[in-house]
C-alpha cells in the first residue's frame, strides 16, 4: 500500500532573527519568524508526512501555544515526526520539496539541506530531492516579506 502527502509552509522574514532553512543556519540580513526556529522546508516535510499518514498537521501535534515548542530545533519536531509515521508502520520512499525564496541564494546550501533530512528522516540520501525557485520578484516571495516551501512525500507498507 502507498499513500502521498503534501505540505505547504510559510513564515515572514524579519530583522533580528537566525534564518534556518533544513536545518542549514544560512547567513542573511534577516530571518524566518515563528514561535519554533520556524523552518519552513522542515515545516513543509513534517506536514507532508504527517499527510501521507492521515495524522492531521504540525500544528496539532506541536500547538504553538505551547511554551515547549518556543525556539526548538526543527530537526527535532521532524524526527519526532518521522517516529510517528514509521511505528504506524510506514516506511518513506521519496521526498521533493521546494523551497520558495527571492533571497538569499539557496543553491550552495542545498546539499547540506538534504544530508540532514536523510538523516532525520533516516533514509537515503537519494530518496531526498530540495530545490529552490525565485518568484521572479512577485507577491509575497518576491518582495522578501517572506519565504514559503512546499514538500510532497511517498510512503509505503
Ligand atoms: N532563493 C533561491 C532561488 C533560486 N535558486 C536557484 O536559482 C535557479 C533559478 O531560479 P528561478 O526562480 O529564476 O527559476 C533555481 O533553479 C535554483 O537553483 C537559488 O539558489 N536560491
Ligand atoms: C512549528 C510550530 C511549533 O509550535 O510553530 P511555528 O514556528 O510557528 O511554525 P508553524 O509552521 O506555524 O507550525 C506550528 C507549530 O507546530
Amino acid at each position: 500500500m502507498m499513500r502521498v502527502g503534501q505540505g505547504f509552509d510559510v513564515h515572514a522574514l524579519v530583522e533580528g532573527r537566525d534564518l534556518i532553512i533544513g536545518g542549514v543556519k544560512i547567513p542573511y540580513e534577516k530571518g524566518l519568524l515563528g514561535h519554533s526556529d520556524a523552518d519552513v522546508l522542515l515545516h513543509a516535510i513534517c506536514d507532508a508526512l504527517l499527510g501521507a499518514a492521515a495524522l492531521g498537521d504540525i500544528g496539532r501535534h506541536f500547538p504553538d501555544s505551547d511554551p515547549q515548542y518556543k525556539n526548538i530545533d526543527s530537526r527535532v519536531l521532524l524526527r519526532r515526526v518521522r517516529d510517528a509515521v514509521t511505528k504506524r508502520g510506514w516506511r518513506i520512499a521519496n521526498l521533493d520539496a521546494t523551497v520558495i525564496a527571492q533571497a538569499p541564494k539557496l543553491a550552495p546550501h542545498i546539499a547540506h539541506m538534504t544530508a540532514n533530512i536523510a538523516e532525520d528522516l533516516a533514509i537515503a540520501l537519494d530518496c531526498v530531492n530540495v530545490k529552490a525557485t525565485t518568484t521572479e520578484h512577485l507577491g509575497f516571495t518576491g518582495r522578501g516579506e517572506g519565504i514559503a516551501a512546499q514538500a510532497v512525500v511517498l510512503i509505503e507498507r
